[in-house]
């Protein structure tokens, strides 16, 4: 990469901020997998052992800010408070959490760091411009530092304040985790060995749709299950209940599945039940016959061996975003057997993307099956897109 990296940056006694993904799953309060912590931890502890002071910033879920109450609760869901409880276990120096995202409180925190210090800010989301990279929010943030670090690389696709706008303000450097992203994620898409097949599913359909375009292209096969499945069943015409659809993207869909023929894979049945949360009555179905009021949850036992079939004698393996909602056992399966599958594959190249996508398969135990988890979901897709990623290109080169 030519871009410059924290090597290449005179840090000591300079206050760094450090944009890092720390949007990490979280149930009652407590995390539920600290991947995206541990994985900053390189740059984090290179740049308080050579004497920095480091002001990281994360968002962390979504905040609707059209809504006043949806954005007060999104607020109090989404407070950035237990990760700076977790980092602080992680870390050897003192971690001072700052419950704002501007003023004095955290300019104060801000001028009383010594070098090694690490000072966490609030959700960036707090802020209804970091989304629509305000330029005087950027202007402002980039006010509290010397120099500027990315490490988000979950959030590189995202052109927000915190990834983007700060780094016109000031000298910038790539952090180590993306740069190792970017060098495990070209080595198993530059020339992949073949047959490359990808797998997608997971619920952010509107973000993730597209990519399949591109990897029609370049993938022999492409698998989709998950949330995203239920549009597809619908550009085909198939009844699907209240399942997650994307009224917007069925005509895209539609584009895919007459461009994609065999080469695109999907689900013939679905796990589906009579509520998202507390269920009265699960049923696994075909595909042809998803009751009215019936929401897919995961895929079906059929769709495992179709898409296990599919997986054999695979060399690359792509894979973003669970089969179902695999955070309940009820709708686990699919996911379960498909990252079975995927990790038992002989001499395979195989890459997951994606936070949930990783955190299913460390809670699963196949941390070590895979030659990379990468920590991005939408970033990694739009990597092998071949699509420039804002967050990375704003970088100085060296
Ligand atoms: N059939 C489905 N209906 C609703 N949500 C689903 C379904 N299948 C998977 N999901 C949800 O998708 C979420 C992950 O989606 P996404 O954010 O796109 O993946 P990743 O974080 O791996 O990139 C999980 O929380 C999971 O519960
Ligand atoms: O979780 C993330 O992306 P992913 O679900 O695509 O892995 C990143 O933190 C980006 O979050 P966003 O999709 O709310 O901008």
């Amino acid at each position: 990469m030519a871009k410059q990296t924290v090597r290449d940056l005179d840090v000591k006694g300079k206050r760094v901020l450090v944009r890092v993904d720390f949007n990490v799953p979280i149930k009652d309060g407590k995390i539920t997998n600290d991947n995206r912590i541990v994985s900053a931890l390189p740059t984090i502890n290179y740049l308080t052992e050579h004497g920095a002071k480091v002001i990281l910033m994360s968002h962390l879920g979504k905040i609707d800010h059209k809504d006043p109450e949806k954005c007060e609760a999104g607020k109090k869901k989404n407070n950035m408070a237990p990760v700076a409880a977790r980092l602080q276990e992680l870390v050897s120096g003192k971690v001072t959490f700052v419950p704002v995202t501007r003023g004095e409180e955290l300019e104060n925190a801000i001028a009383a760091m010594n070098e090694g210090d690490i000072v966490l800010m609030q959700n960036t989301r707090y802020e209804k411009g970091e989304s629509k990279n305000d330029p005087d929010l950027a202007a402002y943030w980039a006010g509290l530092g010397d120099l500027f670090v990315s490490d988000a690389f979950g959030s590189v696709h995202r052109a927000h304040a915190s990834t983007v706008g700060i780094a016109t303000h000031l000298p910038s450097a790539c952090g180590f985790l993306v740069q190792k992203e970017i060098e495990n994620l070209s080595a198993a898409i530059d020339n992949p060995k073949r047959p490359l097949v990808a797998i997608l599913g997971g619920a952010k359909v509107s973000d993730k749709i597209a990519v399949i375009e591109n990897l029609l292209n370049i993938a022999d096969k492409v698998i989709v299950g998950g949330g995203m499945a239920y549009t597809f069943l619908k550009a085909q015409g198939k009844e699907i209940g209240t399942s997650l659809l994307e009224e917007d993207r069925i005509e895209m869909a539609k584009e895919f599945l007459a461009k994609g023929g065999d080469k695109l894979v999907l689900p013939v049945d679905s796990v589906v039940a009579n509520a998202f949360e507390n269920a009265t009555e699960v049923k696994t179905v075909s595909n042809d016959e998803i009751p009215a009021g019936f929401m897919g949850l995961d895929i079906g036992p059929k769709s495992v061996e179709l898409f296990k079939k599919e997986l054999q004698g695979a060399k690359t393996v792509v894979w973003n975003g669970p089969m179902g909602v695999f955070e309940n056992p009820a709708y686990a399966n699919g996911t379960i057997e498909v990252c079975k599958a995927i990790s038992e594959l002989p001499d395979a190249m195989t890459v997951i993307g994606g936070g949930d996508s990783a955190a299913a398969a460390i809670q699963l135990g196949f941390k070590d099956k895979f030659t990379h988890i990468s920590t991005g979901g939408g970033a990694s897709l739009e990597y092998m897109e071949g699509k420039e990623l804002p967050g990375i290109a704003i970088i100085q080169e060296k």
